[in-house]
């Protein structure tokens, strides 16, 4: 990396430099992640083996690792080729077995002589009730045993890797360790009783007991913080950096709002009204925004993306909004164009649809100006879309594009503001170590009135009586959606096991009740399945998870899931939001295929005891771990190598601050704490900020 210090290079240099690592063990390092001296001081302990002296192998519960004094009795040679090779010994208080297998005698011999007095250090296990040690590790004079380290830490493997190898490159790297300026808060370090970084690498990879493995331990508590710190100075700069690019000032003078809200049957929320208050504040500055909405199912982000597109427009700009299906495109199509064409402005929806002479009548109206909002789905990127002047970028459904998508569509205009919307609450941990470089508003609220979901589970097997009372219910004028088992591998065999519950659905419950919807079927017949629901001209609505993000029909109150159990609690959780969005009582059918195994039912139970989606997520990320809940390879969250973000979130928060705080102070990082800190971005190798960092 340019620019490295040259105090670092020697943990930076070729792996094959370290003892015992030549062009044919530096590959085998490669597997377990380790490319460099760094990398490898970065891989801890694991685990570790105790080896103090015990008076005997009885003094520990078998089967464990011991180190006993004995003495050596009689010689037992392999009766046969292949056989194994005894000897029996007498510790302090019992005899047992040492075991060796194609040992050669006079080599035994020698090696554990009859009569005298050894001190052996290995795994005894008990077979037939014979206590054996096969292989000891150790074989030793009493006086050789005390340099045997108390406790030897374990490393992860691999095959063709030993621990001996590792243990002595991991030597040799501890030795090229040097002090360095403190990069941490002097507060934080003495608050926590934190040993400075070369101590607190040497004191990991030293521990004295399993206690020393705990990542809770000052030692590790550190190094992990300098991870998650390093990660957040990154994040931090990319926010500053972003802010110091001039933006355009959007100062709407709040007309067009107060018309819209006039028009509302309903009063924004406290959330709503904050949320919105810290967009228009960001437009009206002049700086870029590069902000998070995360809000819950149902919370009501729609009417915050109309306020903030409209302070734009009263601005004289122009806003677009970006939703990640047509489905939801056309939804919110249908939701604004009514509050907005009485305003006066022109809103229009651009989707991969449109073709020939109704496209280029858009596109030019988009390029004049006369069409205030845009609609759409990523045809919005498209290189022939111009604006006269967009100044509001919006994306909803954020998990759905890559940050690539949110910078193509901010260059559309000058300094676009951009806004993204989640549907998904990312635990607060989470989502500093992925959006950090955001600034965040919460809806955590809902409108009032809504009921409580009923959730049940329900056996697979109970098919019949589902289908038996969700007739009563369509009787007594309700409507459902009924979801199909997600088949992740095949899209093709999801959309037959949807076309098939289908068919079986019309024969129960009617032909005319029940609608289809699918990722297979063709544009125009998805969007005339979801008229026909929402209109109230179907029923019934089976689907594929299509239908899982911000679909709304407040009308529709029953939500069936089939094989629930194969769904994540985060996809569950929206889509039970597609129900309760109105003010009638709802209700949410899990369905189980038994037995239903004990992990999956964990998860149904978090189903039925909350509706909170950030509750939902921190059990979530409880269960499945943080790559699973962003799914890292797409999320861009980083892999940690000591830090555990679901277990360290406080740290991770505590970073954070510290983070800003230090950038607030020396936004360049020229102070003798910056330069430490610039250290520790080469250290941890976080490219990102030394690129912002040399730009200026
Ligand atoms: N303040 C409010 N009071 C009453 N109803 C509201 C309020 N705000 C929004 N709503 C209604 O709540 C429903 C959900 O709103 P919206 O579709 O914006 O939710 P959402 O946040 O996009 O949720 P999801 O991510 O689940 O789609 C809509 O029918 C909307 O009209």
């Amino acid at each position: 990396m340019a620019g490295r210090p040259e105090v670092l290079f020697p943990l930076f240099a070729d792996l094959t430099g370290l003892p015992g690592i030549g062009p044919k063990t530096a590959p085998l390092f490669a597997r377990i992640g380790v490319e460099s001296p760094r990398d490898l001081l970065m891989t801890l302990p694991t685990g570790g083996t105790d080896r103090r002296l015990k008076p005997s192998i009885l003094d520990v519960p078998l089967p464990a690792t011991v180190t006993v004094e004995v003495e050596i009795g009689r010689h037992a040679p392999a009766p046969a080729k292949g056989r194994p090779y005894r000897v029996s010994v007498r510790d302090a208080k019992t005899d047992f077995q040492i075991v060796y297998f194609h040992a050669r005698d006079d080599w035994m011999e020698r090696h554990l002589p009859p009569g005298e007095r050894r001190v052996v250090s290995g795994r005894v296990e008990l077979f037939d009730g014979v206590a054996q040690m096969v292989h000891p590790d150790h074989v030793l004079h009493r006086a050789q045993a005390e340099a045997l380290p108390p406790f030897e830490p374990t490393y992860p493997l691999t095959a063709g890797l030993t621990l001996k190898t590792v243990v002595k490159a991991q030597r040799g790297a501890l030795d090229r360790v040097m002090d360095l300026p403190e990069w941490i808060a002097p507060q934080i370090v003495a608050d926590r009783g934190w040993p400075g970084w070369s101590a607190a690498l040497k004191s990991a990879h030293a521990p004295d007991s399993s206690a020393d493995l705990a990542d809770t331990t000052p030692a590790r508590q550190r190094l992990a913080y300098d991870e998650l710190f390093a990660h957040q100075v990154t994040l931090t700069l990319a926010r500053a950096r972003a802010r110091r690019k001039p933006g355009r000032a959007s100062p709407g003078d709040g007309h067009l709002r107060e018309r819209a809200l006039a028009a509302l049957p309903y009063r924004p929320t406290g959330a709503q009204t904050r949320a919105v208050q810290q967009i228009v504040e960001d437009l009206a500055a002049p700086v870029r925004m590069n902000r998070l909405l995360q809000g819950d199912v149902g919370s009501g982000k729609t009417l915050v993306a109309l306020l903030a597109m409209l302070a734009v427009v009263e601005a004289g700009g122009q806003a677009a909004l970006m939703a990640p299906t047509e489905i939801l495109a056309r939804q919110h199509m249908e939701a604004l164009a009514p509050l907005i064409a009485p305003l006066g402005l022109r809103i229009a929806l651009l989707t991969g649809r449109d073709k020939g002479t109704t496209r280029q009548e858009k596109l030019s109206a988009l390029a004049n100006g006369q069409i205030h909002i845009l609609l759409g789905t990523h045809a919005l990127f498209q290189s022939d879309v111009d604006f006269a002047d967009l100044r509001l970028a919006i994306i909803d459904e954020q998990h759905r594009f890559g940050v690539r998508e949110r910078m193509t569509l901010g260059a559309k205009g000058r300094a676009v503001d951009i806004l993204v919307m989640t549907a998904t609450p990312i635990p607060r941990s989470l989502s500093l170590a992925q959006y950090g470089d955001m600034d965040l508003s919460v809806l955590d609220e809902k409108p009032p009135g809504r009921q409580p979901i009923e959730t049940a589970l329900v056996s697979a097997e109970r098919m019949d009586q589902v289908v038996a009372r969700l007739r009563s219910a369509l009787d007594a004028g309700r409507q459902a959606y009924w979801v199909c088992p997600l088949v992740e591998e095949s899209e093709v065999v999801e959309a037959t096991a949807a076309e098939e519950r289908h068919r079986a659905l019309r024969v129960a419950l009617g032909d005319q009740n029940v609608g289809l919807v699918h990722g297979r079927l063709p544009p125009a017949e998805k969007d005339a399945a979801m008229a026909d629901f929402i209109a109230g001209r179907t029923r019934v609505l089976v689907a594929t998870t299509v239908i899982e993000v911000g679909v709304n029909v407040p009308a529709a109150t029953i939500m069936v899931i089939e094989q629930a159990e194969r769904f994540g609690l985060a996809q569950l959780h929206q889509l039970r939001g597609r129900v309760g969005r109105g003010s009638e009582k709802s209700t949410c059918l899990l369905m189980y295929q038994p037995p239903l195994g004990e992990a999956a039912r964990a998860r149904m139970e978090i189903m039925r005891e909350t509706e909170d989606g950030f509750r939902i997520a921190d059990e979530d990320l409880r269960l499945r771990g943080a790559g699973d809940v962003l799914g890292t390879a797409q999320s861009g969250l980083p892999r940690f190598r000591i830090a555990d973000l679901e277990r360290q979130t406080a740290l991770l928060a505590l970073a954070h601050k510290d983070a800003r705080l230090l950038l607030g102070r020396d936004p360049d990082l020229t102070s003798d704490r910056g330069r430490a800190a610039r250290t520790l971005l080469y250290l941890m190798e976080q490219d990102r900020a030394i690129r912002l960092l040399s730009v200026g």
